[in-house]
């Protein structure tokens, strides 16, 4: 249609701009107005135009390509005539564009729906594939529906919804086949839950499921194994299931492989299954490669060969001790004095020469001393003056006889301020009085500080205030210090070390020469040294295999890799089935890798729990499980959410107690209520514990008759002796009783399980234990979070029972975890069902006032006296009335008990804080100091308080 002029208007052209033309020219239209002529395309144009009526004038606006037209026209030109022609120029357009569009948009609908129907499970790839030629789809196709049928408008409302987000698409329409499936194939796994059943039909290119203890991860791989087969997907010669030890392979081929007649192995007898079908025939792994003790003994000769036989190596080996004798750690790094102390007794850091030193510090002075030849008593008593200084007593650190030398260390920073748990005011006033009493004695006190070893200058200083002394060194022969550090227990030390790092450089994939350099990289330079001892040995140990003809297991995994990305490798599998894939490791992730390089069409399938990844000093790496999908490219996560092991308690505890690292996954399962709690703490000590064993055994046997039980322990050597005598006494009660280290426990389960040697220290649980930082160096990254992979390993033993959990707390020496979960409250741990050990009822709850962690135990029969739990490096004791065990205070020079009906007196040493007792002597007797043995002299005349009826004399 043509725009109509009335007929009269024309006239008017000549004096007014007015449209005189008016028309479409198919894509555009083309207006002329005035002297003036405008095209516009229509594709950039409005469906309509506004109009601004006026009394004589009415304004048009158009606007195109961002360009704004507004003219004016007098209403007698027909301004409403103008709008409808512009319409229907507009309209026209449209609706041939939709009639272009329509089929080829239901063509593509049509495609997406086959695409999306619910026949198979949509891999990702598989999307991407799709998705590849239209990922520059943008629907703008509302304007469209007015121009198309009813049905067809709703066909292209779900186009234009699949394109708004098609990844949501994707996942709904593998929901809807997991639907379809679970109803298909109902007979096949209707003996799994809901999420189980979820997790047997997924199959992306890559999954992953991940979850809690007892939620049926490997029930989930049995069943799914058998539904993958059933539903004709694959046979079962293309499906693989690894695990990573023996004994899980073991529990595999019995639970899943064999019913389906499906194979599997572990990663290391995959790799050299592949090694040995490419070189067609059979490789061995040596036997100090399979077994750790005799890999311990092959380090250990070796390392003493070298140092009979080879000098570089003794002088190496002796350098390489300067440094790392013990593990250090900063004294300022430490939260109170009693977590000190509790680092130098777990690592046993101690002299050559004497046990009793207290730093980590004044043990190297000593050892320096030693190996130089100079003769020193530690702590021995000052004999000068010291009254003025206030002190009872005064012992230096060290004294030098042959020279008459004080050495004091002090734990102080260059400002002379101590750490916060050694009150650092009173630490430093202590300095400035001990410096008097050997100005007022004219005593030589030489200096060192606590900063001067974070410098690694303090031996260098000492050295240097010795030599100016004129002290002699004579340095003692290397072959005797090389007793002296075997004596120590130093050298085993190191050929179990050496052993640990050629397991782990091979395993890592390192050699001397990348360790160095990567050592460099990262400004390790002091590890240097350890590298240095290291190499010789790592030479030894691969050599000894190439003359052997032999291999480890590092070389099977190597030689795998590099077969499968040989070009004529053919890989029979279709899908790879990981149980426990928290306990991955790079060399392991590489095979796969490397699979899946070759195959893009291999499903690999893994499900873990990142709670129970407790194999990373064997180079197991969690963030292998974290980053899954950084690593084996996108795929599907699921996890299960109800654990059929155990109950709501112990579950609660164990979710509780493991989520407090903030990494691990937070999830709650699903677990049967009941009504008490189920998780036991067993007051005992470490000398009463196979009398509280068998005391739970008997709880149990009463109370449940015939069942199972699992005795835990966190190291194997603490396995205890009279096990056979305890599963005697189990079975005469039907009870069938296992012992395992909590790691062997994985997997594991039993009605009850019972934690043994709960308790502080190097060896105990959490193992304080620091590892050597070259094999920190080595090994996977761990997370920041304290006693992380410890947390892990307790949860792993706490969630292997279905019914209860006894955890025998060694109170005198009381775990971190244990203290912790006290604290959860009555409603989750009971405390009162087993009766506490004599023993342990003497430990109090009381915090030591001195050093803060140890907890305060009554000693003595009557429990007149309490020493600290961290005894012997804390010497706080407190002393109670003789009479009646109460609390006292001292008044002048005596002590008074503070109970009105005892008031008892004892005399109080005048020269320290010891008590005074009745003693007899050449003239008969007196008051002497119970500390005599520590050499306090301190005593007072017997008539003083011999008529004072309220002066305790019994004795
Ligand atoms: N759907 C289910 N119904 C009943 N019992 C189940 C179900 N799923 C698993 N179980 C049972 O729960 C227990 C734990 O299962 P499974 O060993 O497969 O768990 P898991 O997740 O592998 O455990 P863990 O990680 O602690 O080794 C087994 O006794 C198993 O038979």
């Amino acid at each position: 249609m043509q725009y109509q002029y009335p007929s009269w208007s024309v006239f008017l052209f000549k004096r007014f701009d007015f449209i005189s033309d008016f028309r479409r020219d198919d894509e555009e239209l083309k207006l002329s107005f005035g002297r003036s002529n405008y095209i516009m395309p229509i594709s950039k144009l409005p469906r309509d135009i506004d109009i601004t009526k006026g009394v004589f004038w009415t304004d048009i606006t158009l606007e195109a390509n961002e360009q704004r037209f507004t003219f004016r026209i007098l209403n007698r030109h027909l301004p409403d005539q103008f709008k409808n022609v512009y319409r229907e120029h507009v309209t026209d357009w449209y609706r041939e564009k939709a009639d272009k569009i329509r089929p080829k948009l239901l063509k593509l609908y049509e495609e997406v729906r086959v695409f999306l129907l619910p026949t198979q499970y949509i891999r990702t790839s598989t999307f991407k594939e799709f998705m590849k030629d239209k990922q520059d789809i943008k629907l703008n196709i509302a304007w469209m529906y007015e121009f198309c049928s009813d049905d067809d408008s709703e066909t292209l409302k779900k186009l234009q919804k699949f394109f708004e987000d098609p990844f949501h698409s994707f996942e709904k329409a593998n929901e809807r086949f997991i639907e379809v499936e679970r109803k298909r194939y109902e007979s096949v796994i209707s003996s799994l839950n809901e999420s189980q059943q979820k997790a047997c039909i997924i199959n992306d290119d890559t999954n992953i499921v991940l979850a809690g203890a007892g939620t049926g991860k490997t029930k989930t791989l049995e069943v799914r194994t058998n539904y993958l087969i059933q539903s004709g997907r694959y046979e079962p010669k293309e499906i693989l299931l690894i695990a990573f030890g023996n004994d899980a392979k073991e529990e595999l081929i019995a639970r899943v492989g064999k019913p389906n007649k499906v194979q599997a192995v572990t990663f290391h007898g995959f790799g050299r299954a592949i090694v040995e079908g490419k070189l067609g025939r059979k490789v061995y792994p040596d036997e100090i490669a399979k077994d750790e003790k005799k890999l311990r003994k092959f380090v250990d000769d070796e390392v003493q060969r070298l140092l009979n036989e080879d000098d570089q190596f003794v002088d190496l080996t002796i350098t390489y001790f300067d440094d790392f004798l013990f593990p250090y750690k900063n004294p300022f790094e430490f939260e109170s004095l009693g977590e000190y102390y509790e680092y130098i007794k777990t690592n046993e850091i101690r002299a050559f020469s004497t046990d009793t030193v207290r730093s980590y510090e004044e043990v190297n002075i000593a050892n320096f001393l030693y190996r130089n030849g100079i003769k020193f008593d530690y702590e021995r008593l000052y004999p000068g003056d010291i009254s003025k200084s206030g002190f009872p007593d005064y012992h230096p650190d060290f004294y030098l006889p042959e020279y008459d030398i004080y050495i004091e260390h002090f734990g102080v920073n260059e400002d002379l301020i101590a750490p916060k748990y050694m009150k650092p005011e009173r630490y430093k006033a202590g300095i400035f009085k001990k410096r008097q009493i050997h100005d007022d004695n004219g005593t030589d006190l030489i200096e060192t500080f606590s900063y001067m070893q974070s410098q690694g200058t303090l031996l260098k200083h000492l050295k240097e205030e010795l030599i100016k002394r004129n002290v002699v060194f004579k340095p003692i022969p290397k072959d005797e210090y090389l007793d002296d550090l075997k004596e120590l227990g130093a050298i085993r030390k190191l050929a179990e070390l050496a052993a640990n790092a050629i397991k782990l450089t091979r395993t890592m994939n390192h050699n001397v020469e990348t360790l160095r350099a990567s050592l460099e990289a990262s400004g390790n330079m002091s590890l240097l040294a350890a590298v240095d001892v290291l190499a010789p040995l790592l030479n030894h140990y691969e050599s000894y295999l190439e003359d052997q003809g032999t291999v480890d297991f590092n070389t099977m995994i190597n030689d795998a890799i590099g077969i499968i990305k040989s070009p004529n490798f053919d890989c029979p599998y279709k899908v790879i089935m990981v149980d426990e894939y928290q306990d991955m490791s790079g060399p392991r992730a590489d095979i796969l890798m490397a699979l899946q390089e070759r195959d893009p069409e291999l499903v690999i399938y893994g499900v873990g729990d990142d709670r129970q990844a407790i194999f990373r000093f064997t180079g197991a790496d969690l963030s292998l499980t974290y980053d899954f999908f950084k690593e084996f490219g996108a795929g599907k996560k699921e996890s299960l959410d109800e654990t059929y092991r155990f109950n709501d308690k112990v579950n609660k505890v164990a979710t509780r107690f493991i989520t407090e690292n903030e990494l691990q996954n937070k999830k709650e399962f699903k677990a049967t209520p009941v009504n008490d709690a189920r998780v036991h703490i067993v007051k005992t000590s470490e000398k009463e514990q196979e009398e509280t064993i068998n005391a739970v055994i008997d709880w149990i046997g009463e109370n449940y008759g015939a069942c199972s039980i699992l005795l835990l322990n966190r190291y194997l050597y603490k396995k205890p002796s009279y096990l056979s005598e305890l599963k005697r006494n189990c079975k005469t009660k039907g009870i069938k009783l296992d012992f395992n280290t909590c790691h062997a426990s994985k997997g594991k389960e039993a009605d009850f399980v019972i934690m043994m040697d709960m308790e502080k220290g190097k060896n105990g649980f959490p193992s304080e234990k620091i590892s050597h930082p070259l094999i920190e160096f080595l090994l996977p990254k761990l997370e920041s979070f304290k006693y992380a992979e410890e947390r892990r390993l307790f949860y792993v033993a706490l969630t292997r029972t279905k019914e209860r959990v006894f955890i025998l707390s060694n109170e005198e020496n009381c775990s971190e975890f244990v203290k912790e979960i006290r604290k959860y409250g009555k409603k989750y741990i009971d405390e009162s069902t087993i009766e506490p050990s004599l023993l342990a009822l003497n430990v109090t709850d009381e915090l030591c006032p001195k050093c803060d962690t140890g907890r305060i135990v009554k000693r003595g029969k009557g429990g007149f006296f309490s020493t600290c739990s961290n005894d012997p490096q804390c010497d706080y004791t407190i002393n109670y009335c003789k009479r009646c065990a109460g609390p006292r205070k001292r008044v002048g020079e005596v002590y008074v008990c503070m109970d009105e009906t005892c008031k008892t007196k004892t005399p109080a040493c005048p020269n320290c804080d010891g008590d005074l007792r009745p003693t007899s002597g050449k003239n008969g007797p007196y008051w002497g100091c119970y500390k005599g043995w520590q050499n306090c002299k301190g005593s007072q005349n017997w008539s003083i308080y011999i008529d004072d009826p309220d002066v305790f004399l019994e004795e």
